[in-house]
């Protein structure tokens, strides 16, 4: 099922994100990775829309950006959102420093750790390059703080299939995760399984 989008707020301080009364409550989906990962590329692919910003210069968004995805159409706004997707910004631009924490803006960490709403962190790693470290510490972040997390290895149409399954056994040592679903924004490879786990957390 497609659900349509409806752009919310663009957001850097936690004062600003969107209150439980305009979002009902409803399960948010947050996309973390490094600049030019793939995110709203990915984000595109799963709304079947342009609503999210893509570039080829990596470090663009330095806000969070929240949707709400609607079923059906029409007063898309006046109906509960079945998903919130909140798009953070992409971390390890800059060269010299490799800490997320002094990469990335301050309101990332208030935002991981105490966002009620947060249902589930979708991670991307890019499929094309070896295992980055400051993936492994968002990962094991995440599973300190116990937040559900699914890694996704984007890009994965630019591969083919023997060295894809030898990069995604590198990620999955590295990370030390069970599992990383790999996707295409280009050929749609792996959607509609990620679409199928994203309707689970809507439904739980
Ligand atoms: N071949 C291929 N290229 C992709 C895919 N996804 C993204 N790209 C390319 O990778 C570049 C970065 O994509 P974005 O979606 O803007 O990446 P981002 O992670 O949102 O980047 P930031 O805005 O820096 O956070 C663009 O040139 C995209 O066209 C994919 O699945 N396959």
């Amino acid at each position: 099922m497609r659900l349509s989008p409806v752009f919310l707020l663009s957001a850097t301080d936690v004062s600003h994100f969107p209150t439980k009364a305009k979002t009902f409550d409803v399960p948010e989906i947050a996309f973390l990775g490094r600049s030019n990962v793939g995110k709203s590329s990915l984000i595109n692919s799963l709304i079947g829309s342009k609503e999210a910003h893509v570039s080829s210069t990596p470090g663009r968004t330095r806000a969070i950006n929240f949707f709400a995805l609607h079923e059906g159409a029409g007063e898309k706004k006046k109906i509960r959102p079945t998903l919130i997707f909140a798009d953070l910004p992409g971390y390890g631009y800059a060269k010299i420093s490799r800490s997320i924490s002094s990469e990335w803006p301050t309101f990332i960490e208030p935002y991981l750790a105490n966002r009620e709403t947060l249902a589930l962190c979708i991670c991307l790693v890019d499929t094309n390059i070896p295992p980055q470290p400051n993936d492994t510490q968002l990962i094991t972040y995440l599973k300190q703080s116990q937040r559900p997390y699914l890694v996704v290895g984007t890009k994965s149409d630019r591969i083919s299939g023997n060295v894809l399954s030898k990069s995604i056994a590198a990620l999955k040592r590295e990370h030390e995760v069970d599992e990383i679903l790999p996707i295409s924004a280009k050929t749609d490879a792996g959607i509609k399984t990620l679409w199928s786990r994203l309707m689970a957390v809507a439904e739980d």
